[in-house]
């Protein structure tokens, strides 16, 4: 029986922190903002998240001494240095900013990123952060509106990109039209309910339970933009106000970017935490980090409802930290949409709809928020403040970008690691699973594998996506707007059926 808590666990912590290195890596405080009357620029949405980052770990001083300021990917304005104009509004003179490409995966590598730099004596402070002012941005743009914010000139040199762009448009996929993920997480649900053997209704009412259980969470996740929980039937029927994105997704069962929110992360070493006196009760180490990518083209993955990269990496991060799936507490696995929890918990080895261990923490991108790449400083954040209230507790964050793509996982802990913070690149290993051709020009006779219905505002059938396996056993994508072919994709479970695939992108049934 562990003594999580416990007095006796506090006091064998506290003597064996005595003996730590120095530069070991602390998570010390994570801050988050939703600005609900919208208008701020993200660095000033990022720069107040710091404060609050501050507050949490309990030293106001800790942000004088940030000596590098590392930004996730932003889409709602462009910035050549937004770390140095945090850097600025925080009180701070960082020695080094950098900035980072799209992806989902983004936050996590940082944190993994951070915490070698800290280890290895590069960095002693650091500020991750992240924000988005997109519902601002769109509702100025409609109006033919430029927001009045920063903009550096060319004498400002542009921060050096750490983390590379997830890249998100392959020839297969271009041909078929399949250029966002709201467009290609819908064929991965559809693969998963095939998979599974269910009907498309007990489907939508699986799919639609996990996210009811997603929306209970962000009812009590005070950082969360929808604090409301829904029930399955609300989830997955369409409606006026929840109105068919691409079937089998309804509006309820896509991340929801119309957001203004910021995180930010601080972590330092053990020995300024020690220094400024930072309360031993706010540290949380991060034990390990490991990353990895599925096949950059969707249509070179071996099955649509899997990913080995999950699978491996995710593992990896668990083995590293010298435990396995059941010594976590607490997991929050990215949840862009319903389709990317299922593959990542069943490749993690996690059940899906354990009361006892929601696979979120914050209510998901739908719920709590998808500030596009930055909803994993928030997962990042709530995990630290969870764990703080449960000490000696494993916590895993899965983060994911583009297509289920590329991947980035961390284990968190109120304990140090045994070997110190330890982080792996496993692709080695991922690029030797099997894959399967992918074929950007094919055309000719085909078999139905997976497929997606994009609708228009008013609720009628606009496209039909198409997954199809070609004579060869490789894999190409193809989509259509004729009545019939729309008709066949939403009446009739159209797996294995006879399809042909024109030349340019377009199919019909056989
Ligand atoms: C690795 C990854 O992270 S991949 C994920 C990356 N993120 C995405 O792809 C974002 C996907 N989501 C979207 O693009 C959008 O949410 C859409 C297209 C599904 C819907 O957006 P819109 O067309 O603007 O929605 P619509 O016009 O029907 O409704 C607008 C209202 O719904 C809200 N809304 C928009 N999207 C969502 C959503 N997914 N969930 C809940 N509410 C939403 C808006 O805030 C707005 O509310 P308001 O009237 O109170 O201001």
């Amino acid at each position: 029986m562990r003594e999580f808590g416990s007095q006796s666990y506090q006091t064998r912590a506290q003597a064996r922190s005595a003996s730590l290195d120095p530069r070991t890596p602390v998570l010390v405080g994570g801050g988050q903002i939703n600005d609900r009357d919208g208008g701020r620029e993200p660095v000033d949405l990022i720069a107040d998240a710091a404060h609050r980052a501050a507050a949490e770990a309990g030293s106001a001083r800790l942000l004088e001494l940030v000596d590098s300021v590392r930004i996730v990917g932003l889409l709602s304005w462009k910035y050549r240095d937004p770390g140095a104009l945090v850097g600025e509004r925080i009180g701070a003179a960082p020695r080094h900013t950098a900035y980072t490409g799209s992806g989902g995966s983004t936050p996590q590598v940082l944190v993994n990123m951070a915490c070698e730099d800290i280890a290895a004596g590069r960095s002693d402070v650091v500020l991750i952060g992240g924000a988005e002012s997109w519902r601002t941005r769109m509702k100025l743009r409609a109006q033919g509106i430029r927001p009045d914010w920063t903009v550096q000139d060319e004498s400002v040199p542009k921060a050096p990109l750490v983390v590379d762009e997830v890249p998100m448009q392959s020839e297969t996929e271009m041909r078929a039209g399949l250029d966002r993920p709201a467009y290609i997480y819908p064929l991965f649900e559809q693969a998963l309910r095939i998979a599974s053997g269910r009907s498309v209704a007990e489907h939508r009412d699986a799919i639609g339970a996990l996210w009811s259980g997603f929306s209970k969470v962000a009812a009590t996740n005070p950082h969360a933009w929808t604090q409301r929980e829904y029930t399955a039937d609300e989830i997955v029927t369409p409606s006026a106000d929840n109105r068919w994105i691409v079937s089998p997704y309804t509006k309820l069962l896509n991340s929801n970017n119309m957001v203004e929110q910021g995180a930010a992360l601080l972590l330092c070493s053990v020995e300024t935490a020690t220094r400024l006196g930072i309360p031993r009760e706010n540290w949380v180490f991060p034990q390990s980090g490991t990353e990895s990518h599925d096949t950059y083209d969707i249509a070179e993955r071996g099955a649509l409802d899997r990913s080995p990269a999950i699978r491996i990496a995710g593992a990896r991060a668990l083995e590293l930290a010298g435990i396995g799936v059941d010594d976590l507490a607490y997991v929050d696995v990215y949840s862009c949409f319903p389709s990317a929890v299922q593959v990542a918990a069943r490749e993690l080895g996690l059940p899906c709809g354990d009361p006892g261990r929601p696979l979120t923490l914050t209510g998901g991108l739908t719920f709590a928020g998808g500030p596009w790449n930055n909803y994993s400083t928030h997962a990042i954040a709530t995990m630290a403040t969870r764990l703080r209230e449960s000490p000696g507790s494993y916590g895993l964050v899965t983060a994911n970008s583009g297509y289920l793509t590329k991947h980035a996982f961390g284990v968190y802990r109120t304990e140090p690691p045994t070997e110190g913070f330890r982080r792996e690149d496993v692709q080695a290993a991922v690029d030797r699973e099997p894959t399967v051709r992918a074929h950007p020009a094919y055309a000719g006779p085909a078999t139905a594998e997976s497929w997606a219905v994009l609708h228009d505002r008013s609720g009628a059938p606009e496209r039909g996506f198409l997954a199809a396996r070609t004579p060869d056993g490789g894999r190409t994508l193809a989509s259509a707007t004729d009545a019939e072919a729309l008709d066949r994709l939403l009446a009739a479970d159209a797996a294995g059926q006879s399809v042909v695939i024109a030349e340019d992108g377009g199919f019909g049934f056989a």
